[in-house]
């Protein structure tokens, strides 16, 4: 069986987040692999120079040409840029019915440089959330979707409660961002419970786009068929992992290392 997972995302030409991130991760976890751009930057380890988004019509053939023959087992959205490639992609997923979809609401890369207009994040609170399985914000993104300032563990239950209401199904709250204390907490709310993932924060400057490889990992285990309660705890492992044994490549916020959790677990697959 050839698991397939496709990514809705815009293209980091330093290899660490968006397409390439999660490209690599899908690899990694055994799962064939296939993209839809929505911008190209030009990024590295110090910062995001350029951002040259594709047009709607691009965005929508490119996934009418995968949908249409080699389908999909999940799909991940990463950054969309515009309010209009957010109603396209939307659009798309409705029309090919795909269940399993991953929203990582990409804003603001870690350096402060936009990825999605100030304006288009009521349009990914109105046309994708209401069609996405899980959505992964980290704090920031998830205080700017609610309008809650979230603070403490409480605080983050609420904003948990408040996307699940804007019909998403599974909601992850990262934890990368609370940087106080010896572990990093990522929330999962279904609806009627919480479950929390824990892992050793790990003292490094080294994590430019964790947050893509974690979305990436979870979408990689829903198209194999696993529970979303087992793609978030492969996620963590594989990011944990990939934090753990960066690269040192750059010379400002490097990547993760994503070969490093087959390294530590051996062969990957079914
Ligand atoms: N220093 C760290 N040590 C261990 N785990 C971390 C660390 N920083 C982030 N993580 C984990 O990485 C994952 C991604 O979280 P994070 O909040 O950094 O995402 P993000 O801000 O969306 O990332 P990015 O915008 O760079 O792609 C989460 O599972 C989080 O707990
Ligand atoms: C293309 C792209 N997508 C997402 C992120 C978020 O990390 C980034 N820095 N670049």
């Amino acid at each position: 069986m050839v698991y397939k997972a496709l990514t809705i995302a815009g293209s980091d030409s330093g290899g660490g987040a968006g397409i390439q991130a999660d490209l690599k991760t899908f690899q990694e976890l055994g799962v064939f692999g296939m993209s839809a751009l929505t911008a190209v930057t030009a990024q590295n380890t110090l910062g995001v120079q350029g951002v040259y988004p594709l047009s709607p019509e691009a965005v929508a053939k490119q996934i009418e040409s995968v949908a249409t023959d080699l389908g999909a087992d999940a799909v991940k959205t990463g950054m969309l840029f515009s309010a209009e490639i957010i109603e396209v992609v939307a659009a798309k997923v409705k029309q090919f019915d795909w269940d399993r979809l991953v929203v990582d609401p990409v804003m603001i890369a870690k350096g402060g440089a936009p990825l999605l207009q100030e304006e288009a994040v009521n349009a990914l609170k109105t046309y994708l959330l209401p069609l996405a399985m899980v959505v992964t914000p980290n704090i920031p993104e998830a205080e700017a979707l609610t309008g809650l300032m979230i603070r403490t563990m409480d605080d983050r239950r609420e904003a948990a409660r408040r996307l699940y209401e804007m019909g998403v199904r599974y909601v992850v709250i990262k934890g990368g961002h609370d940087d106080d204390g010896e572990e990093t907490v990522d929330l999962l709310y279904n609806g009627r419970e919480f479950s929390y993932f824990t892992g050793k924060r790990i003292e490094t400057k080294h994590t430019h786009g964790t947050g893509c490889t974690f979305a990436a990992a979870i979408t990689a285990e829903l198209a194999k068929g696993k529970t979303v309660q087992e793609a978030v705890q492969t996620a963590k492992s594989f990011i944990q992992a990939a934090i753990s044994h960066t690269l040192g490549i750059g010379h400002g916020h490097g990547p993760t290392n994503h070969w490093a959790y087959r390294e530590k677990n051996g062969a990957v697959g079914e």
